[in-house]
């Protein structure tokens, strides 16, 4: 598969671990450092480190817990403390080995650690492959609000391996393929009709599938690398997704939502919103909820969380002036930006979702 180029560094699908190693000898760092989680520093490391026996003297690992729950200013303190403690000069490269949560958050430690040093994504979970390792949205939660401290920075460079997707579960899997129908929804009908129609069952969506989200992704990112204007269209489900999953990690209770579950929730209620608003049919709207509702387990959100939510709704990142500002579709594989939403439409679309 090609490589793709990116606003100005490549992703790599090919011979990813031997390029990764090239760009590390070439660029003649002093240092590197291997960012990880509990899961890939046992399923993801043995692998890369078999690449890099030659280099074992030059690198360090630095190990967080695994999960959103992780994404803080706590970890990332501890992150720039490990940096600080190897002896991290500014000619130190970071080479990110996880999902979007390590991509986010190691993007953004490498990209303020001594104002900015040099970072790779080596993405492990399908959403990561599909969507956090491109474009170089970098962040924390900060809080309780998503993803409300960080920077644009983009990386030297994306590896894409496959292997990595062996292990797994699915229900990361599931998350991940929201991302790729929301690519769907918002740039390619035929894309998102070719995924409605093969499903997901077990194991991960074939590599060129891959490659397609990154390639649409990619291609609004390059036109629209700060989010000024169409990188909202990216942003498809996110306004009520990242209130629902915020909703989510408040709620004590140990069962938090993944970020593609709630993204397709909010993808369902922001369907709707288009519908009313943005001249979505009633029959696709009634296709996307009913292929959403059928592939993501329902979550209980009842009227009596629908304040809090719409309150968390307003901090998105997206809003002006004190609008809640939606992207929404106008069709299957058309969407436009900057959709001002009122509180009782927000509300409404979410009574749509319960009535499912
Ligand atoms: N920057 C962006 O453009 C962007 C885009 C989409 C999502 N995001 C962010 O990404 C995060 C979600 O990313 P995610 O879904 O990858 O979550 P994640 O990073 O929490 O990974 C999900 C789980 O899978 C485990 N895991 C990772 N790779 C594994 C492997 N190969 N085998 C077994 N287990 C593995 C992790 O340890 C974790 O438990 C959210 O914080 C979201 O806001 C960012
Ligand atoms: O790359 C983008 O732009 C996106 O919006 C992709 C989203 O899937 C992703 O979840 C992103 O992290 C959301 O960004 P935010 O600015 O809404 O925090
Ligand atoms: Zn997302």
């Amino acid at each position: 598969m090609d490589t793709i180029k990116s606003i100005d560094y490549p992703v790599f699908f090919n011979d990813t671990l031997t390029q990764l190693v090239n760009l590390i000898e070439k660029g003649n760092y002093s240092r590197f450092f291997i960012l990880t989680d509990e899961h890939t520093g046992e399923h993801c490391l043995p692998l890369l480190q078999s690449h890099l026996e030659h280099l074992n003297d030059k690198y360090d690992v630095i190990e967080v817990s695994a999960g959103e729950e992780s994404k803080n200013i706590d970890f990332c303190s501890g992150i720039w403390k490990m940096l600080i403690d190897f002896g991290a000069d500014r000619h130190s490269l970071m080479i990110n080995l996880g999902g979007g949560v390590i991509g986010d958050m190691g993007g953004f430690a490498a990209s303020t650690y001594k104002r900015g040093i040099d970072f790779v994504q080596v993405p492990t979970t399908l959403l990561s492959q599909v969507d956090a390792s491109v474009g170089g949205k970098t962040g924390i939660d900060f809080d309780n609000l998503k993803n409300i401290i960080g920077t644009f920075t983009q990386p030297k460079a994306v590896f894409i391996e496959p292997t990595f997707l062996q292990t797994l579960p699915q229900r990361q899997i599931l998350s991940g393929y929201a991302e790729m129908l929301k690519h769907g929804l918002i740039q390619d009908a035929v894309y998102w009709n070719q995924l409605k129609e093969q499903g997901i069952s077990n194991g991960a969506p074939a590599p060129e599938l891959i490659h397609r989200s990154v390639a649409i992704k990619n291609n609004v990112v390059v036109n629209d690398p700060f989010e000024k204007g169409f990188r909202k269209c990216l942003n498809f489900g996110h306004t009520v997704g990242h209130a629902v999953e915020t909703y989510s990690l408040q709620n004590d209770d140990g069962k938090h939502i993944t970020h593609g579950e709630a993204v397709a929730i909010g993808m369902i209620c922001e369907a709707w919103l288009s519908h009313k608003k943005a001249g979505l049919s009633a029959e696709e709207l009634s296709e996307i909820a009913t292929v959403l509702n059928n592939l993501y387990p329902k979550y209980d959100l009842d009227e009596s969380c629908y304040t809090l939510l719409h309150s968390l709704m307003k901090t998105d990142k997206k809003n002006q002036n004190g609008f809640v500002n939606c992207t929404l579709l106008n069709k299957i594989g058309e969407c436009s930006i900057d959709h001002i939403c009122t509180e009782e439409e927000l509300c409404d679309s979410l009574r749509y979702y319960a009535t499912l």
